[in-house]
């Protein structure tokens, strides 16, 4: 299987650079794509499915390259962050319509096996309105399936979704990386610690930080600190320092802190992804 080549990348909205020189090898499995809001996640998602055009730089999956835009929509599949349909059409009509605009050749059978595969067969009949969100992101990545796609594009995965909705919907996500790119862009690090083998972190438009999820994680070990603090001296540590976290224990507070120095009476923690994550964020903006 091909890896997606994306090299030295740039997309510009008239003056404003939205994607500076992105350079990235992504392997076949999950992907992961982290960056808070406005770090160019949805402007790459949109040129990765031909909805823009790059002003700079090339992409290439094995022979196809992005300058044949035609070539590129028949690997891709999309889910976009916004994935609203007619609330009268049935799923299965819905379904029915992509796979004909995607030119699949036996519709039935292929619209049967990823109804399955979601775990919307008993629901096909029902209209798109009756359904709750997660099952509207379902149909959202059954359609982006249809075709066999190399590439599947996926936007805020879980925006909207209750606790339960989310976990089932990670847990479908993880199941679709076995022979496919699965690209997933989103805010919410736990989306990706759940989903992805490997993740790029974006920042203003630029590339900070790639690679498997521990090695991310791994950016801040030995930064990260545990601190119980009584409940009167939680401002005060918390102007001092850079707190991440903090949960309520009794009449304590158990901060979790990020420094390059020990707080005094702290403990050294295990970094997660989502410290490597904020470590690299900190970093990039110092
Ligand atoms: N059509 C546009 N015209 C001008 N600037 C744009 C346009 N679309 C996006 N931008 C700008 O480009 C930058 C990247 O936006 P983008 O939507 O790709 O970020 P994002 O990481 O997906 O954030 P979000 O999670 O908020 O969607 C932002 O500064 C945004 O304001």
């Amino acid at each position: 299987m091909d890896n997606l080549i994306i090299d030295r990348l740039v997309k510009k909205y008239d003056k404003h650079t939205a994607l500076n020189d992105v350079s990235l090898e992504i392997t076949p499995g999950m992907y992961g794509l982290l960056g808070p809001n406005g770090a160019g996640k949805t402007t790459l998602m949109r040129v990765l499915t031909t909805l823009l055009p790059a002003t700079e730089g090339e992409i290439r999956l094995g022979s196809v390259s992005w300058k044949q835009a035609d070539d590129v929509r028949r690997i891709t599949g999309y889910l976009p962050q916004k994935f609203a349909l007619y609330k009268h059409i049935r799923v299965e009509e819905v379904l029915d319509h992509v796979a004909v605009l995607k030119g699949v050749g036996d519709r039935r059978r292929e619209i049967e096996t990823i109804l399955e595969q979601v775990n919307l067969t008993e629901h096909r009949k029902k209209k798109m309105g009756q359904l709750s969100g997660g099952m509207v992101r379902r149909v959202g990545i059954a359609q982006a399936l249809l075709g066999d796609p190399r590439l599947v594009v996926v936007d805020e995965p879980t925006a909207g979704l209750d606790p339960e909705e989310r976990i089932r919907f990670r847990r479908l996500l993880r199941s679709l990386g076995r022979d496919k790119i699965v690209l997933i862009s989103t805010h919410i690090v736990e989306d990706i610690e759940a989903t992805c083998d490997r993740a790029a972190i974006l920042h203003k438009g630029r590339l900070v930080e790639q690679g498997s999820i521990d090695r991310l994680g791994g950016l801040a070990t030995g930064k990260v600190w545990v601190l119980t603090v009584p409940q009167q001296d939680f401002y005060e540590v918390a102007e001092a320092y850079d707190v991440i976290a903090s949960h309520r224990l009794g009449d304590r507070y158990r901060l979790r802190i990020l420094a390059d120095t020990p707080p005094p009476g702290a403990v050294c923690a295990a970094p997660t992804l989502e410290d490597g994550y904020l470590y690299a964020m900190r970093r990039d903006a110092s």
